[in-house]
């Protein structure tokens, strides 16, 4: 199994570019909206990770023609004859696969999906997208552990006003896929308005959808009869690049962001800000200059335009060495603190007292390398942060975690001054 070997020192600094890539959670919704169309739908910017490189696989799977992914393009064309069962074996590797619910229930009137069990951070059940199909006229059924849905008589799913229980991300993108074939008009309150559900939307509307209220929590969806082939840029990754910016944090240095859009990171900027960086923001860069130990800093994670959970992990690796102490609240998932054991056998100093995390900030020379195991994705990134810090060597053990959402960490931070390399089957002697 592969691992990442982090030579660190407290006297680790970052300089110069790093690229960012195209948002994860914004490709994987529209890699998933192609299905609604018979129509080719090319892409640019696609990341080259794990779960892109899963979501080819089960449209592949579902018999849709996918071209290999280069140089960040991939076209996709769900024409032909289309499977409608997303089977077991590639959903549980990958949550997102629900997305493929909404789509294909209202362009074939029928769908067989995996329900995806939990996973680390948290349970994180899917009876919100159920509910707004059925809403939808959807009959849902559960059966051998597969949602099955079929669109009422006709095929075609029905226009609804929809209003959910909670946020929810996937849960807003399924329903707007679905609703953009619906017969009528479908009202989607307490949307998500992240960036990747504008992200989605736009590349809809390009493909012949009528939606409006994009970016806020009431979208209004007018049905149409069929969409049509579009070309759509995914949106810059705001946590890949917040989570290079708070490895700056930790390390000091001066490191440059590229191909990034700053306008959706409004709240991590401000605490970065809080933190101690110098941060010069331009149309497409940030660049961020680290010069002190980090000042603590608290927040509560909420939904956009709050604090993202995504980033909760990677700032509470620089607050286990600010000057100071901090309260870190996870109001999302209940179970998105698996990080803190494995930053305290790296000699950080948190507890967690309910949904809060309360961290003492340690002299970065405290820290010690050790072998840690990454328990998801985020957590195998504050990781790799405090591991740069830490004296000696850490190996941060299943990061297949870290290759889901990150394309080629290790190399990005070694061009700008990180040591770091992919290894695989090394224990603890070698730490
Ligand atoms: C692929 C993708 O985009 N993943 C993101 C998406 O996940 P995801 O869309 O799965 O997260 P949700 O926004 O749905 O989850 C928010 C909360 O609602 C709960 N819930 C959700 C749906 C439902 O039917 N029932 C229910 O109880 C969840 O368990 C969680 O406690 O948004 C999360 C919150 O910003 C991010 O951390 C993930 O990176
Ligand atoms: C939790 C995340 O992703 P997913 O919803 O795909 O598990 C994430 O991107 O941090």
């Amino acid at each position: 199994m592969e691992q990442l070997k982090i030579s660190g020192s407290p006297d680790t600094r970052l300089n110069g570019d790093i690229r960012i890539g195209g948002a994860k959670n914004a490709a994987l919704p529209i890699m998933c909206a192609t299905l609604l169309t018979g129509d080719p739908i090319q892409l640019r910017n696609v990341p080259d990770l794990r779960d892109i490189r899963t979501t080819i696989k089960l449209l592949r799977e579902l018999g849709v023609t996918v071209s290999d992914l280069e140089h960040d393009k991939v076209t996709v064309h769900a024409y032909g004859s289309i499977s409608t069962k997303a089977t077991y074996e590639l959903v549980k590797t990958m949550r997102a696969s629900i997305l493929v619910l909404g789509p294909l229930l209202a362009r074939f009137g029928e769908a067989w999906v995996s329900l995806p069990g939990g996973c680390a951070i948290g349970a994180r059940p899917v009876d919100q997208h159920i509910k707004g199909l059925q809403a939808m006229g959807a009959e849902i059924t559960i059966e051998h552990g597969y949602i099955h849905a079929r669109a009422p008589e006709g095929g075609r799913l029905k226009g609804a006003r929809i209003v959910t229980d909670m946020i929810t991300v996937t849960g807003t993108e399924n329903l707007l896929m679905a609703a953009t074939l619906a017969d009528g008009t479908t009202i989607l309150e307490n949307a998500a308005c992240e960036p990747e559900v504008t992200d989605l939307a736009k590349l809809l509307i390009s493909m012949g959808a009528k939606i409006e209220g994009v970016g806020t929590n009431r979208l209004v969806i007018e049905g149409v009869e069929r969409l049509h082939s579009a070309t759509h840029t995914v949106v810059s990754d705001r946590i890949e690049a917040g989570t290079f910016l708070c490895a700056v944090a930790a390390t000091g240095g001066d490191v440059r962001l590229t191909h990034v859009d700053p306008t959706i990171m409004d709240a991590v900027l401000e605490k970065l800000r809080e933190m101690g960086v110098e941060l010069e923001v331009g149309d497409t860069t940030i660049r961020a200059v680290m010069n002190q130990r980090p000042k603590p800093v608290s927040f509560r994670t909420t939904e956009y335009p709050g604090f993202p959970t995504d980033m909760q992990a990677q700032f509470m690796a620089v607050n286990a060495i600010a000057d100071g102490t901090s309260h870190v609240t996870e109001t999302i998932f209940e179970n998105r603190f698996m990080h803190v054991q494995e930053m305290n056998r790296l000699g950080a100093s948190i507890v967690v007292d309910g949904h809060t995390a309360i961290t003492k900030g340690v002299e970065p020379a405290a820290l010690s390398g050790a072998m840690v195991m990454a328990t998801d994705l985020r957590a195998s990134a504050s990781l790799v942060i405090l591991g740069m810090i830490a004296s000696g060597t850490t190996i941060v053990d299943r990061i297949y975690h870290l290759d889901r959402g990150y394309e080629q960490m290790e190399r990005k931070l070694s061009a700008v001054g990180a040591k770091i390399e992919r290894v695989s089957g090394m224990g603890e002697e070698e730490v």
